[in-house]
């Protein structure tokens, strides 16, 4: 193939994919949480997407160190480092998307709720900070737990005049991530080609992999395979956290997660069609205010909240059973944003 029309071919290609390099308007990310264990590899993966123009790395600590050492990397995106509560104002200005995995994480025999106390509080500070610096940015929350945080940002937001449910995620992509791969294992079909609707929330039993729905089909598990899958999409994060040892939760599989969101809302925005992912959003799906489904994407941020499709009698049982907690951690959260 000649040079000319090779390269004409890849343009072709990545407009196709969503990454057209001249027709995307100029976007500003910022990562709030930067230095820690997810946030350095995310920050990774954000420098690396061509969609993004400008990255603003900011922590309480490190991140000047983290954004010298990832500017050096060949890709368009501009990055900064900021640090401490003077800066923040600075790395938020003009975001068009801020990701928050601000906060500490989970060590054995801990529950994500039992974060609560500290990470609310976080999250707290950094979505008035939002409210005041970047009120049109859409947000996407990592801090456990995330089926109290979503409300807290939500609460915060409203009191500041600011709240725009269609620009509130939270970030349940891992959940979809390791459904994906657990059931391409077990089905074995390849896990490029496989997709597996999680709703819901993220702890525990209120994630509810939809594996009625995981496509390609497969007609060779039984009740008890998906039943064990069901479990173990469930219990992912504490599969990390004790495998870790003490030493954290998940953080690659989180920042590729967390990327992949990143690159679809960034996508939506842009104008791209039919961008659909998973997220936790404000929603009239059930009767609780904010529920974890299917999102398309578009300019504004949620476009559509999806439906969940039809059920079967396992999967109905585990809607029903997840609710109450579900309702009692969303509740947890506007109490802690309302209280304090
Ligand atoms: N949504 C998910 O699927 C998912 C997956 C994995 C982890 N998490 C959660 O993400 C959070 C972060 O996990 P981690 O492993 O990166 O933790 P970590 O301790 O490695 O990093 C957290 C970072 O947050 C920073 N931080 C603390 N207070 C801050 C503030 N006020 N402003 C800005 N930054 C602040 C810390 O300095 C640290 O660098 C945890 O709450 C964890 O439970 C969520
Ligand atoms: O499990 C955790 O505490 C972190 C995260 O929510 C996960 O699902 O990996």
């Amino acid at each position: 193939m000649r040079p000319s029309l090779l390269k004409s071919t890849a343009e072709l290609l990545r407009r196709s994919r969503g990454y057209a390099s001249t027709a995307n308007p100029e976007r500003k990310v910022a990562i709030l949480g930067a230095a820690g264990g997810i946030g350095q590899p995310l920050s990774l993966l954000m420098k690396l997407n061509p969609l993004v123009s400008s990255l603003s790395l900011y922590d309480i600590a490190g991140t000047p160190g983290v954004a010298a050492d990832v500017s050096h990397i060949n890709s368009p995106a501009l990055m900064k480092g900021f640090m401490g509560d003077d800066q923040l104002g600075e790395a938020l200005e003009g975001s068009d998307i801020v990701i928050i995995p601000a906060g500490v994480p989970r060590k054995p025999g801990m529950t994500r709720d039992d974060l609560f106390n500290i990470n609310a509080g976080i999250v707290k500070a950094l979505c008035t900070a939002i409210a005041k610096h970047c009120p049109n940015a859409l947000v996407n929350m990592i801090s456990n737990p995330v089926n109290s945080t979503v409300p807290i940002a939500a609460e915060v937001f409203k009191k500041a005049g600011t709240y725009d449910e269609k620009k509130l995620f939270g970030v349940t992509t891992l959940d979809v991530v390791r459904a994906k791969t657990f059931y391409a294992g077990k089905a074995g079909v390849p896990v490029t080609e496989v997709n597996v609707p999680v709703v819901g929330g993220h702890a525990g039993i209120t994630i509810l992999p939809l594996f009625s729905q995981a496509t390609p089909a497969s007609n060779s598990l039984s009740q008890e395979d998906i039943e064990a899958l069901t479990k173990r999409t469930q219990d992912g994060g504490t599969e990390v956290v004790e495998a870790k040892a003490g030493k954290g939760s998940a953080t690659l599989s989180m920042a590729y997660a967390g990327a992949v969101f990143a690159d679809a809302c960034l996508k939506g925005l842009n104008g791209v069609p039919d961008i659909v992912e998973c997220s936790f959003v404000q929603s009239t799906v059930t009767e609780l205010p904010f529920f974890a489904s299917k999102v398309r994407l578009g300019k504004n941020g949620v476009e559509e909240v999806l439906g969940l499709g039809e059920l079967n009698d396992f999967e109905k049982k585990g809607l029903e059973s997840l609710k109450v907690e579900l309702k009692s951690s969303i509740e947890k959260g506007i109490k802690f944003a309302h209280g304090n």
